[in-house]
Formats: C-alpha cells, sequence, structure tokens
C-alpha cells in the first residue's frame, strides 16, 4: 500500500471513522463532563477504570478480532493508540495489557499455552501486566533479583523477592488493575543458574480481587505523566506457581527438572524488540497529533503585525514559526514510514526465526533500539517545541500538548532508557566494523560502514545528504574503534576502554540511526509517490526534502568533520531549507487535516477543526471548580483574618 493510502486509508482510520452506528467516538458516555484535571489521584483511576471498560466493551462490539488475526495486527492498526487518546488523555490502566501481557504469551508461550491464556487474554476474562524492571534494577536485566526455583518433588516455581531492591517496580496497571502478570525471573534448577525466564503468575483472586497468599502489591504513586497507568510494585514471599506456568515457547523445564535451553537465551527478550518497534509508530501518532493542534492554532491566532500598514497576521505567516512547526509534519510522516518498514523487518525476521534461522536477530535488535531511540528523542523534543510554539494557551492542560509530552517523553526512559540502548546499537556497529574489515559480509544497513571510496564532492541533493550521513556515521565508528584499539594497545581493558569511548558511541549510534531514517523515509516516499496525483506527489517530496535538510543543518558540524561540504554549501542549504518553508506555507493546514485526527482524539481547545479556540479555552475555564463561587471559603478562613492582622 502506498504512503499516502497508508496515511488516508490505514486500518485504524477505517475503525475510528467508521460509520456512526459503529463509531466509538459517538459514544459520549465515554467522555468526562468533569475535565480531569480537577480529580484526586484517586478519583482519576478510578474514573480511567470507568472508562478502560466502557471503550473495551465497544471494541470488542465494533472491532471485531478475526479469529488467527495476532495482536500484532490490531496493535500495528494503530487503533487503539490513536483512539485511546479521545478516551483517555494519558495511557489507560490497560495499556500493558495490550501492549506487553499478550505479546509476551504471543511471543514466549508455547501452543498450548497461547491457547489458553490469549483467548482469555484477548476476551478481557483475565489482565494482565509485563512485570520485568525492580525497584534495584531496570536497565541491567542479568542483575535482576527476583527468583524462580524449580521443586521437582512438587513439579512447581517458587518465586521469591530476596530483598527490598528485588521488588518489581514500574509494571502499567500492577497496582490494583491486574490480576496476573508476566514476570521475569532468574531461574534456578537444583541451584544452578538458568538465566531471566518468563513466567505467567496469577497475582489477584479472580473473584475477589485480593492478593493471593505470598504476594505483596501497591501503586508506586504520582509521576510526571501517565497518571492513570496504575505502576505498581510487587513483591512474592516463597510463592509457588505450577510448572506450566514458565512460558516455554524457548527454554523449558521437564518434569524431573531437566532444563532444556532454548536456540538463544536472548529470545527471552523477543517482547521488547516488539514494544520498541511499536513505539516507533506510536511516536508519529503523538507528533501527529501534536503538530495538528499547533499548526490549526497557529493559523487561527493573530500576533503583532509583519508591516505596520497592515492587521495582526496569523503567527503562522512568521518564518520562525514555520521554522518550529513543519519540521513536525515531516517528522510524524517519517516515523509513521520508518514503523511500517521497522514493522515489515521485524515480521521477516520473526518468520526467519519460526523456522529456525536467528541470522538477522542482530541487525534487528539494533534498529529497534535505535529507531525507538531517535523516533522518541525527537518526538519528546518537537512536542515541546509545540507547545512553547503555542504561546501561553498551549502551557493549559486544555490544550492537551503537556499531556503528549508526558506520553512521548516517557518512551525515552520505559522499553529501554535511551542511552542504553544506542550503546547498544554501537554494540552492533563496532561488530559489523570489524567484521566488516575482515572481508565478510555486513546486513543490509550495515552495509555503507565499507564503503572505502574516496570522500566524494558535497552535493546539495538529497542522494548528497543521505550519503553524507553515511560518512558521518562510517567515520565516527571508525574513530570510536581506532579510540578502542588505541586504549587496549595502552594496555586498557576493552571494558574500560569502551567505556572511555561511550560518548563518541553514542554519537555513532545516533548517525546511523539518521542514516537510516533519512534512506529509508526518502525512498519510502518515493515509492508511494509514483502512484499519487502529481500535486500531492510534489507537497511530499518537499516534506522529505526539508527533513533531509533540517537535519543536514542540525548536524553540520559533522557534515564538516566527515564529507567536503564547504562554506557556500551551507549558505545553499539553508537558502533551500527557507525556500521549502515558502513552498510549504499554503498546505500547513491541508497537510495536518490529512493526519485526521478527529476532535475526540485531539481532545485540545487549541486544535480543534472549527477553530473556536478562545471559546473553547473559556468553556473550559468554566469548567474548573473553583469557578462555581465567586468568594472561596479560604478568604473567610484564612484570608481575611491574615489581612485584618489577626492570623
Ligand atoms: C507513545 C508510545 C507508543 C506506543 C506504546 C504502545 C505500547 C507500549 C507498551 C508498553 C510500553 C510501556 C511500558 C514499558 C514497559 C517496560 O519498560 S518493560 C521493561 C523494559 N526494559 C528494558 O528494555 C531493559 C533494557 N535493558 C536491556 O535490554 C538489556 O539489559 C541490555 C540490552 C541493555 C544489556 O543486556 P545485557 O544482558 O547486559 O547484554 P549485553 O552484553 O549488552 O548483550 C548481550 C547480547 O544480547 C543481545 N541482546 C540484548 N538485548 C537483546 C534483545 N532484546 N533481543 C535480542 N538480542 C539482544 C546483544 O545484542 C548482545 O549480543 P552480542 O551478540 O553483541 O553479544
Ligand atoms: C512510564 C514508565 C512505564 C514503565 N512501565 C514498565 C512496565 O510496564 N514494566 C517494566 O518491567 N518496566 C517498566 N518501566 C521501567 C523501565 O523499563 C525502566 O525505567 C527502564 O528500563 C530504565 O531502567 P531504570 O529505571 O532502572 O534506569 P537505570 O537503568 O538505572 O538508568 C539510570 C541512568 O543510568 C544510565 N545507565 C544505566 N545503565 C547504563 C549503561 N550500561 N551504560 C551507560 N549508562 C547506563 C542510564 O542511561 C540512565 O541515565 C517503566 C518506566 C516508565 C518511566
Amino acid at each position: 500500500m502506498g504512503l499516502v493510502d497508508q496515511l488516508v486509508n490505514q486500518p485504524h482510520y477505517t475503525l475510528v471513522n467508521q460509520p456512526r452506528e459503529n463509531d466509538i467516538l459517538s459514544h459520549k458516555e465515554l467522555f468526562d463532563s468533569i475535565p480531569e484535571e480537577y480529580l484526586s489521584h484517586k478519583e482519576k483511576y478510578e474514573n480511567a477504570i470507568r472508562k478502560t471498560v466502557l471503550y473495551y466493551r465497544l471494541m470488542q462490539k465494533y472491532q471485531n478480532y478475526k479469529e488467527g488475526s495476532t495482536i500484532l495486527d490490531e496493535t500495528r492498526a494503530n487503533y487503539r493508540n490513536l483512539v485511546s487518546f479521545a478516551v483517555f488523555k494519558d495511557y489507560p490502566p490497560l495499556m500493558l495489557h495490550n501492549g506487553m501481557f499478550i505479546p509476551a504469551i504471543a511471543g514466549q508461550g508455547t501452543p498450548e499455552q497461547q491457547k489458553h491464556w490469549l483467548k482469555r487474554a484477548k476476551n478481557m476474562e483475565i489482565l494482565g501486566t509485563y512485570a520485568q524492571t525492580e525497584l534495584g534494577h531496570g536497565t541491567f536485566i542479568r542483575g535482576l533479583e527476583t527468583t524462580a526455583e524449580y521443586d521437582p518433588s512438587t513439579e512447581e516455581f517458587v518465586l521469591h523477592s530476596p530483598t527490598l531492591t528485588s521488588y518489581k517496580w514500574w509494571p502499567g496497571g500492577l497496582g490494583h488493575t491486574v490480576n496476573y502478570c508476566v514476570v521475569m525471573a532468574q531461574l534456578y534448577i537444583r541451584g544452578r543458574h538458568h538465566g531471566m525466564q518468563p513466567f505467567l503468575v496469577q497475582l489477584r483472586d479472580e473473584a475477589t480481587h485480593m492478593p493471593l497468599p505470598g504476594v505483596k502489591l501497591g501503586e508506586i504513586g504520582a509521576k510526571l505523566g501517565l497518571s492513570t497507568v496504575n505502576n505498581g510494585f510487587l513483591a512474592f514471599e516463597h510463592h509457588r506457581i505450577p510448572r506450566d506456568r514458565m512460558l516455554m515457547k524457548n527454554a523449558q523445564v521437564l518434569k524431573d527438572g531437566t532444563f532444556v535451553a532454548g536456540p538463544s537465551s536472548k529470545l527471552a527478550y523477543g517482547t521488547m524488540i516488539y514494544v520498541r518497534v511499536i513505539i516507533v509508530n506510536g511516536m508519529a501518532n503523538l507528533m501527529a497529533k501534536a503538530a495538528t493542534i499547533a499548526v490549526r492554532y497557529s493559523a487561527v491566532r493573530r500576533q503583532s503585525q509583519i508591516k505596520p500598514s497592515e492587521p495582526e497576521c496569523q503567527i503562522l505567516d512568521y518564518v520562525t514559526q514555520q521554522h518550529k512547526l513543519l519540521i513536525c509534519i515531516a517528522t510524524s510522516l517519517a516515523f509513521s514510514t520508518c514503523a511500517r518498514w521497522l514493522w515489515d523487518v521485524y515480521t521477516g525476521v520473526m518468520g526467519q526465526m519460526e523456522s529456525g534461522n536467528m541470522d538477522h536477530l542482530p541487525e534487528l535488535h539494533a534498529l529497534a533500539c535505535s529507531l525507538k531511540v531517535v523516533s522518541t528523542m525527537d518526538v519528546s523534543g518537537l512536542v515541546e517545541r509545540c507547545r512553547l510554539a503555542c504561546g501561553g494557551h498551549g502551557f493549559m492542560h486544555s490544550s492537551n500538548l503537556p499531556y503528549t509530552y508526558g506520553l512521548a517523553t516517557a518512551a525515552c526512559t520505559y522499553e529501554g532508557e535511551n542511552t542504553v540502548l544506542l550503546l547498544q546499537t554501537a554494540r552492533s556497529l563496532v561488530k559489523a566494523w570489524q567484521k566488516g574489515s575482515k572481508g565478510k559480509p555486513l546486513s543490509p544497513t550495515e552495509a555503507y560502514l565499507m564503503d572505502k571510496s574516496p570522500v566524494p564532492k558535497w552535493e546539495n541533493t538529497l542522494d548528497g545528504i543521505i550519503a553524507g550521513f553515511r560518512r558521518v556515521s562510517a567515520g565516527k565508528v571508525q574513530d570510536c574503534v581506532s579510540k578502542i584499539d588505541k586504549l587496549v594497545k595502552m594496555g586498557t581493558s576493552y571494558e574500560d576502554a569502551w567505556n572511555q569511548t561511550s560518548v563518541r558511541l553514542v554519537a555513532a549510534s545516533e548517525a546511523h540511526s539518521r542514516a537510516v531514517i533519512l534512506a529509508t523515509f526518502r525512498s519510502e516516499v518515493s515509492r508511494a509517490a509514483a502512484a499519487l496525483s502529481p500535486p500531492l506527489s510534489r507537497v511530499l517530496h518537499q516534506l522529505v526534502h526539508l527533513y533531509c535538510v533540517y537535519w543536514a543543518l542540525e548536524r553540520l558540524g559533522d557534515l564538516l568533520l566527515y564529507t567536503s561540504i564547504a562554506e557556500r554549501d551551507v549558505q545553499e542549504l539553508q537558502q533551500q531549507y527557507e525556500d521549502l518553508l515558502q513552498k510549504i506555507r499554503p498546505n500547513a493546514v491541508g497537510l495536518v487535516d490529512a493526519f485526521d485526527l478527529r476532535d475526540e482524539i485531539l481532545n485540545s481547545t487549541l486544535g480543534a477543526y472549527d477553530g473556536r479556540v478562545y471559546e473553547r479555552l473559556m468553556e473550559e475555564a468554566l469548567k474548573s471548580p473553583l469557578n462555581a463561587e465567586p468568594v472561596n471559603q479560604s478568604f473567610h478562613q484564612y484570608l481575611k483574618p491574615f489581612m485584618h492582622g489577626k492570623l
């Protein structure tokens, strides 16, 4: 399906904008009469549960899960991601149920386990989360302390949290919502350690919802965002579960305690790769939402004059405002394009692994890490830029930009903290360099590292810019390898040499990611454009061009170091950029309208389609409980005595 077909006809569009009678968003009981900002911490959660039940009941009614259609396809349709923005400004308490619990069973369970548990989970008969992170460890998975000791005499695993730092900490929905979870624990059999394995554990009684004996549960408290996700803590006190609760698709434990290893110990980490792939698309959606809000507001808002003789102009006519916002439109398209490309890579590798071929897993891991990092890093920064571009009204919760920032920035940390994941990709790049230097073939996305041709004359074209970013990445990787080799030759251990080079390694990893993103965005749009009308093809190519030139200007230092770009090229690039802003400006509102995000999904006083910004801001202000009375009781209780010197 071409790019714009994907844009306009993505599955979720058919689901979200389906005929009125089936339209979930037409059910107004899903929405809040009182803005959730005015609810207490506890009320917010309870209201979120109310809406969750309504939302899922409607989803099950309207979004018929085709038997055999995997949760991966449904999630890919963006359906939940987009429509849930309408019902929940933050993510719902069941975000992890669909986002990780079900995918973990699908990816780690045997066919029998999938048959039994996936059905119950998809029918919402049980609710689950994914419990890996602990109070003391998030990144360093091998350092996690929760244990699962196999007892062959009873054919059970004994789960235990030996220390406070071993308490599971963060899993969404864990506090008070879910009654099951996939727990990642260190497996021991007769005192021997068999690595991290996934266990499907019941936490609460299915009838009373009371925590089971030996299970301690609670929520971790107020956070920067995601206030309705009910992130919680979990501790086990020698809690016993049957042997068949270890998810045994990859590794198995036989009745007598024999451990049968899987093809790779890293397969237990497979759910994280899947989620990182999904996050890239989620970021594209968040960017589309913020860009729609900020661009529409910038078309409505008039402020100051460009010429004294003229009326106040749309703030979108300021080139500085175009500089802030047009890259946001291009960024959303870039990441939605890359997300579909990465999803196809993911499904391809999963298919190969089903037949035992693990060869492409390392490249997929490196790609998933780097694209998850760059998409979350860029979108967090650009959503904040959208907020700032809307002045004071962008600071209002009713604009929905602060919430959108919270959703984006959280993803810089969860599913692998960004620095750590860039170092993972760097690990892959250094290994590729070392492999290529021995004449061995490299993976398709890393093959450019071995381009030893002389640095060509710089060209201010898309090909020239993409080739330039590849030169930067290859140059940075080579510098890292040289520094590490030099340190090791001086007697430094490889590990210390790696750590001393890690700032450069992170930069090399980001450069590689940008080279992949620019090339993918460009090629996918070119492929789609062939099927489009000339005007549409032209504007999409303008966005690709803007995206490439923007990042070339953002990374000038690197290009000056590793390519033959000269001063006059830079001047020309800057002019190209400003010309593109001027060309795209007339289509800016049409482009965000093409994201086709309904008012209910935008959930924003500034981004509504009718542009009645001021009326909506006032409507929302009057919903504040403080506006229910002209004088608040605190005047009589505190201020008046204080002002009269009596307090
Ligand atoms: C807007 C949002 C949009 C959408 C959202 C929708 C859904 C989202 C749903 C849920 C998201 C919400 C909440 C998030 C939930 C979580 O956060 S779950 C917990 C996530 N935690 C992590 O990601 C932990 C990060 N840490 C790690 O991954 C690893 O510890 C490490 C990779 C950093 C280091 O691992 P080590 O064991 O130390 O090993 P290493 O020596 O570095 O690497 C060993 C080899 O293993 C390879 N490898 C590592 N990880 C993987 C993997 N996942 N898959 C495959 N291979 C892996 C690595 O490459 C090494 O290989 P070598 O050949 O080089 O040895
Ligand atoms: C909103 C939210 C939801 C979450 N949901 C879940 C969930 O549902 N289930 C779950 O299991 N977890 C969940 N998490 C936890 C999340 O996966 C962890 O926070 C994340 O993996 C980072 O681990 P950490 O918090 O221990 O930070 P650390 O790993 O302690 O990182 C702290 C700092 O140390 C640095 N650092 C750590 N290791 C290295 C290294 N090797 N090299 C260089 N620098 C390093 C990091 O870069 C970072 O700057 C969630 C987190 C958030 C914020």
